[in-house]
C-alpha cells in the first residue's frame, strides 16, 4: 500500500494502547515503518455519557457508531476495538476481520478495604456499572453495597482513591495493557466470576472485501482467539445479548477442541443458570449457539422477561 494505513480508535488510554499494539504487530509482521500508519482518534457517544448506565443510554453500539461511520466513509481503513464492547450485529459492509492473541480474560479485583471480595467487611461498597459484575458480586456477597462506577479505567481508579467505594472490578487485560497490573489485589476465578464474552481480546474491524487490508491483517490474526470469540459471540447473539441481560461466556481452544462455559444470571444475583459445552474448534460458532439454546431451556423463557 502506498498511502498510510489509517487506524481508527477511541481516545481513551486503553483504546490508544490497543491501537498502538495493533500498529506494532503490523509493523513487525510486514517489516513496515511507523510512518506507514496513522492512528486516528474518534470520539464516540459512549465516551461522552458518564452519568448513567450504558444499558439505559442505548447499549454497546454507543462506543462503535462514529468509528464505523468513519470506516464506511473511508476516513479510516481499520478500527481497533475491545471485542467485549462490540455488538453482535455489525453495520452492513463491515466485519470483524482479525483478533489479536487473547490476554488473560479474567476479571480483577482492586481492593482498598480488603484484598479480596470475600474479605470485605459487611456492607462494604463495591463500584461497578456492569450488570454482569454487579450480579456476580451480589451472588457472592449479597450483603455488599454495589455502587455505580462509570468512566474509563483511570476515572474509576480515581473514584476508588477518593473513597467512593472500597473496591472495584476491572478486566485484568485492560489493567495489564495500561501497565497497571500492580494495583490488582485479587484475580477472580473463571468459574465463580465468569468474564463477559470477548473480554481480553482485541479485535479489528474492516470493510468487507477490502483485499489490501485483508492481506495485512491475515498476518496478525490469531486463529484460536478467533475461534473462541466465534463461540462466545454466537452464545451472546443467540441469547439476544444486550447490556440489559447479565451474560457471561468464556471459551478456550486446546488441541483443536473448543471448551465453553456460559452463564446467565438475574441482576440481583439470586438466580443463575450455567452451561458447559465442547466440540471441534471449527464448529465454535455452532457450539456457542447450541449452548445458548441449552441454557435458555434450563432457565425458561420467563427468566428473560423479568428485568427487561
Ligand atoms: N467496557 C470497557 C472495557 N472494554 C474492555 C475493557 C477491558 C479490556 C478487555 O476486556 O479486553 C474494558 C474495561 C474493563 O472492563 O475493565
Amino acid at each position: 500500500m502506498q498511502t498510510t494505513l489509517k487506524i481508527g480508535t477511541r481516545g481513551s488510554p486503553l483504546a490508544l494502547a490497543q491501537a498502538h499494539e495493533t500498529q506494532a504487530r503490523l509493523m513487525a509482521a510486514h517489516g513496515m515503518p511507523e510512518q506507514a500508519f496513522e492512528v486516528v482518534v474518534i470520539s464516540t457517544s459512549g465516551d461522552r455519557i458518564q452519568d448513567r448506565p450504558l444499558s439505559e443510554a442505548g447499549g454497546k453500539g454507543l462506543f462503535t457508531k462514529e468509528i464505523e461511520e468513519a470506516l464506511l466513509a473511508r476516513r479510516i481503513d481499520i478500527a481497533v476495538h475491545s471485542s467485549k464492547d462490540m455488538p453482535t450485529v455489525l453495520p452492513d459492509g463491515l466485519e470483524l476481520s482479525a483478533f489479536l492473541p487473547r490476554e488473560d480474560a479474567r476479571d480483577a479485583f482492586v481492593g482498598k478495604a480488603a484484598k479480596a471480595i470475600a474479605e470485605l467487611p459487611q456492607g462494604a461498597k463495591v463500584g461497578s456499572s456492569s450488570l454482569r459484575r454487579q450480579a456476580l458480586i451480589r451472588r457472592m456477597r449479597p450483603d455488599l453495597d454495589v455502587v455505580m462506577f462509570r468512566g474509563n479505567v483511570q476515572t474509576r481508579l480515581r473514584k476508588l482513591d477518593e473513597g467512593v467505594a472500597d473496591g472495584t472490578i476491572l478486566a485484568y487485560a485492560g489493567l495489564k495493557r495500561l501497565g497497571l497490573e500492580d494495583i490488582i489485589t485479587d484475580l477472580m476465578p473463571l468459574d465463580i466470576f465468569p468474564p463477559a464474552p470477548g473480554q481480553g481480546a482485541i479485535c479489528i474491524e474492516s470493510r468487507i472485501g477490502d483485499r489490501d487490508v485483508g492481506r495485512m491483517l491475515t498476518a496478525i490474526h490469531d486463529v484460536p482467539t478467533g475461534q473462541a470469540l466465534a463461540c462466545e459471540r454466537a452464545f451472546l447473539a443467540a441469547l439476544d445479548g444486550s447490556c440489559r441481560t447479565p451474560i457471561a461466556g468464556h471459551a478456550t481452544i486446546s488441541g483443536g477442541t473448543v471448551f465453553f462455559a456460559g452463564l446467565i444470571i438475574s441482576p440481583d444475583g439470586t438466580q443463575s443458570h450455567e452451561v458447559k459445552a465442547q466440540g471441534p474448534a471449527q464448529e465454535a460458532a455452532r457450539i456457542g449457539e447450541d449452548a445458548a439454546r441449552t441454557v435458555r431451556a434450563k432457565a425458561g423463557e420467563k427468566f428473560f422477561d423479568g428485568w427487561a
